[in-house]
This record gives structure tokens, sequence and C-alpha cells, in this order.
């Protein structure tokens, strides 16, 4: 049975979707030397923001397939390693959107009225109606710095709360902007009007320090920012400075430089900053949602099936797996096929998408034809997750055609790969919804279906060739299952496939290359 480690608080619901089909081990709180000394035994590894997945725990995570992250943000995991790995990194991208969403609008809110500051005075025991006179949001300007999944929902409700919307992000269309109310803007413009400035940005090296000293100066005195994204998108030093010297209004932060949060000046200032503990993904909802999302994806990788949303196999999301999943066999079996036809060490795949396959959606069929190629050289190391990368680093160019005009068959896919020893070619497609044919070898039309063990021959279209070949491996014992010649004139050049129940003994096939009539031979195991 697999193992799961889960290292940070995870709702249960999660915890008994994977108990289902794996021993699973909560134990959170683990120092990075701990995590280290143990991750060895476990298949998957489930975690929040708290645990930092680094170099050194994947590299100790020898038999880890997937790192499965309950929330959005990946950033405390090494997917560069994990992907070189070959572990599928997952997240729950939708999960705690409105969370995060709700927690920001509370965090304006009681920022503009001052609700924390007021109740703990009056907790106190004091009744100060004086000091806690706020500000309305109703028609000031509010400005959303990235307007993906949880800048859209702010815009959405800020506008239903009388707030004109400025919004920044250059990954977003205007129309899509407007749909959501939004005028996009430069960020200067952004950060000269708005009253208040929201962000909801991924940490990158282009949003670390966003808001630095000088954009904090382009701000109005009564700016208020509120940050739900990420730690580091802020300098937090000059936003206490800006605060303590009047320069900006105020600030809201669920979201730290380094967590927890230690020794700061932004623990000292008043009225005019909220500090949560990053607590935007904390509901009872969307807690179960990421819990259940991630525990269904760490299931179904170690069952076999792919995830819905790996952050690190681009394309392939549910409803791209659900279409293309027979064709990303076809695929495989394809690069696995060329691959061994061509042999040596491969220096080109030529991908060509035929007919109904001719659209970007078909990409994964890309890596899966690369996943089938490297097989024979990484077995059970290569997976969808780092057969790009597996590629790029032995050198072999991927060159992706496609051709919507092929109509023989309503997708089919073309593989030509070139390496040290030649260039060889296969074409392939289904019958009927998902039964994998072989349409074309080295430019031969053929048609059949592949099989375990394949033997093929390059040869002259003559009379005997096939009673002399079906001699000679009956001599040796070999069984034919079935045997087609592919040709394209009589007595001109032809392929034969044969599959055969066993595969072929040593020596044979030196013998067949001398068979009168035959010039080339190749033995395959698929
Ligand atoms: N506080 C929390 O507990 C909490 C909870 C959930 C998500 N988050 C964080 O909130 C942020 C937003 O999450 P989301 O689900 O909306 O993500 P998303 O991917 O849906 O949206 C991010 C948006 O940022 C835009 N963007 C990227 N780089 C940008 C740049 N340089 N300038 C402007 N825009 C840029 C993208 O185009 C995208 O539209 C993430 O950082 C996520 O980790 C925090
Ligand atoms: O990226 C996220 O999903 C949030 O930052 C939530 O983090 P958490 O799961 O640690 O609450």
């Amino acid at each position: 049975m697999s193992k799961v480690l889960v290292s940070d608080p995870i709702d249960q619901a999660g915890i008994d979707i994977l108990s289902q089909v794996a021993t699973v081990d909560v134990k959170t709180g683990l120092k990075p030397a701990e995590l280290v000394a143990i991750i060895g035994e476990y298949d998957a590894l489930m975690i929040r923001s708290g645990t930092r997945v680094t170099e050194e725990i994947i590299e100790a995570g020898t038999q880890l397939k997937i790192i499965g992250r309950a929330g959005v943000g990946v950033d405390n995991v090494d997917v560069p390693t994990a992907t070189r790995k070959g572990i599928v990194v997952v997240n729950s991208p939708e999960g705690n959107t409105i969370a995060a969403a709700e927690h920001t609008l509370a965090m304006m809110l009681s920022l503009s009225r001052h609700i924390p500051d007021a109740n703990t005075s009056l907790k106190k025991g004091e009744w100060d109606r004086k000091t806690f006179v706020g500000a309305e949001i109703y028609k000031k300007t509010l400005g959303v710095v990235g307007l993906g999944k949880i800048g859209s929902h702010v815009a959405h409700v800020a506008k239903a709360m009388g707030m004109k919307l400025l919004a920044y992000d250059p990954f977003i269309s205007t129309e899509r902007a407007e749909q959501i109310g939004c005028h996009l803007v430069d960020l200067d413009l952004l950060f000269q009007q708005a009253d208040y400035i929201t962000l909801h940005i991924p940490k990158t090296p282009e949003t670390t320090n966003l808001i630095n000293a000088k954009t904090l100066g382009k701000m109005k005195p009564t700016t208020r920012i509120i940050n739900c994204a990420r730690g580091g998108i802020i300098d937090e030093l000059a936003l206490a400075d800006a605060i303590k010297n009047g320069k900006i209004a105020g600030a809201a932060l669920d979201v730290f430089q380094s967590e927890p949060l230690g020794d700061s000046p932004l623990r000292s200032l008043g009225k005019e900053i909220i500090l949560t503990p990053h607590l935007g993904a904390s509901t009872t909802e969307a807690q179960v949602n990421v819990s259940i999302d991630v525990a269904e994806q760490i299931r179904d990788v170690l069952l076999g099936l792919p995830a819905r949303s790996a952050v690190n196999i681009p394309g392939l999301g549910p409803d791209i797996i659900e279409e293309l999943k027979p064709y990303m066999q076809l695929a495989e079996t394809l690069g696995n096929l060329v691959g061994q036809l061509a042999g040596g060490r491969i220096e080109t795949l030529n991908v060509k998408l035929q007919g109904d396959l001719a659209t970007n959606k078909s990409q994964p069929l890309v890596v899966a034809a690369l996943k089938g190629l490297l097989y024979q050289a990484l077995r059970e190391r290569v997976n969808y997750v780092n057969a790009t990368i597996e590629a790029k680093e032995r050198g072999i160019r991927v060159i992706e055609t496609r051709d919507a005009s092929a109509r023989d068959y309503a997708g089919s896919l073309h593989l030509e790969a070139t390496g040290t020893l030649g260039t060889h070619s296969v074409t392939g497609a289904l019958l009927g919804e998902k039964e994998i044919h072989l349409t074309d070898v080295d430019g031969f039309p053929i048609n059949v279906p592949p099989s375990k063990y394949m033997l093929f021959t390059l040869h002259r279209d003559m009379p005997g060739i096939i009673g002399k070949l079906g001699s000679l491996l009956g001599s040796f014992n070999v069984n034919i299952a079935s045997m087609q010649v592919g040709r394209k004139i009589v007595r001109g050049d032809a392929v034969m496939a044969l599959s055969i129940d066993d595969p072929l003994p040593d020596g044979i096939l030196e013998e067949i290359k001398q068979v009168s009539g035959i010039r080339d031979a190749y033995t395959v195991t698929l």
C-alpha cells in the first residue's frame, strides 16, 4: 500500500479520501532535518504553506510521486527540482478563492473603520468614539493589482459597494477587465489615483518589492494598501516608514516576507495597520474544498491516473485529459516504436499532429510522444512531468507541426525520429474510440495494431521472401501472430510488420538481415 505524509494541518475530509488507497501519517510541525530523515518512506506529501519543500527534501524523497499543496501558492515548493525528478506538483487553484477575497474585503473595511483597535479599546473598558472616526469606501477608487481569480471577485464585490475600479494586470485583456467593471491602467497611474490598493499577484522576480519606497512615494497620503497575496511583494521596512511618516494612510497585511512574522516595525504601528497571521484561506469551507481537491488528485496519481491541476504538466487540465486520453496512449506507443526503429542517440523528433489533432489543445501529445521515445532509456523514471526536460537535457530537438488537411483518419499522429543511425517514421490513428493502429512505417502504408513483440523488415517485394522469413522464425520456434506487408509499388521496396508471440532469441536478427532481399530488420518491444 502507498504511504502519504501530511505535514501541515489539513481538513479530515481529504485524509479520509487518502485513507481509502494509502496509509496516511499526519506529522505536523516537523523540522526540515526531521522531514528529510523520513520522507524517503513516502509516495506522496501533502502540505499547506507551513512546509518548505526544498531541494534537499525532494532529493531525499526517493519514492515520491506527488506533492500536493492544499491551497494555491506553490512558492514554498522547489517546483523545478520536483519536475526534474518526475514528481507531479498539484494545487487547488480555486478551493480558497472566495475565502481569500472575503478576507481582503474584511481587511479593507476593518482598516477604514479601525474595527480591530476599537474592539481592543472597548474590551479594555474604554468608550472612545473620537479616536476611531473612519472613512467610507463608497465612491472611492480601488486599484486592483492582479485581476485573476481572487482579484476579480474582490473587484466584483467592491463594485457592488459603489467603488470605482482601476486594475493593473499585463496578462488580462481590456475586454475581460471591462467585463468585471475595471478600467485597465498602467501601474503608475493606479498608484497615483487609487484610494485603496489591493494586491492579488504571485510573488515572482518582477513582483518582489513592487511596493517600495519609490512606489510608495507616488501614492496619496490617504491611500491604504491591502496585501492578502504574498509576503515579499511589499518592502515591509519602507511600508512601516511610509505609514509612520504619513506618506500613506495605512495598510492591512495577511502575508509577510518571513512567516511567522518576527520582530518587525510593523508590530509597533497603531490603528493605521492591521496584521493577520496568513488567515486568507482559513475558513471551514475553503479548508474542506482544498483538502478534498488535493486529496483526490493524490489518490488519482497513486492509482496511476492523471491529476487535474498539476502545476508542472502544462496544458493537461481535466477536460483535455478526458478528450486526449486515448490519443496520449497512441502518442506514447508511437514514440516508443519510432525510438526503437531509429536506435542510437536521437537528435530530432518531428511530431506532426494531423486532422482533428491539429489544434493547440493537442500539445500534451507531444509530451506523450517524448515520454514514449525516452522509455527505452529511462523506463519508469520518465513521465509526463519530466519528459520535456529529459529530452532537452539529452539535446533532442523537438519540432511540432500541424496539418489539419490530412484526413485519412479523423485524427492521426506522425512521428519522425532522426538519430545517429538514421531516420525512421511511424504514423498511427485510432480505430473506433481507442483501438490503436499503425498506419504507416517509414512511408509504407500498413494497417496493424501494435503488439508487445514486433519485427519489422525493409525488403524487396519479390516472391519467396515471406516464406524464407517464416521458415527462419519457425526454426527458432518463434510463433507469428500476424503479418502484413506495406508497399508503394509492385516489386519495389516494401515493409513487413510481424507481431510475434515471444521476444526474438539472441542472434536471429542478424540471420534475418542475411536473407536475400531483406535490406534491414528491426525488433521492437512495446
Ligand atoms: N492569503 C492567503 O491565504 C491566500 C489565499 C489564496 C491565494 N493567495 C495568493 O493570492 C494571489 C492571487 O491568487 P489567485 O488565485 O487570484 O491567482 P490567479 O493566478 O488567479 O491570479 C493572479 C493574477 O496575477 C496576474 N499577474 C501575474 N504577474 C503579474 C504582474 N507582474 N503584475 C500584475 N499582475 C500580474 C496574473 O495575470 C493573474 O491574473 C497569489 O499570490 C496566491 O498565492 C493568498
Ligand atoms: O496560497 C494559498 O493558498 C494561501 O496562501 C493559503 O495558505 P495556507 O494553506 O497555508 O493557509
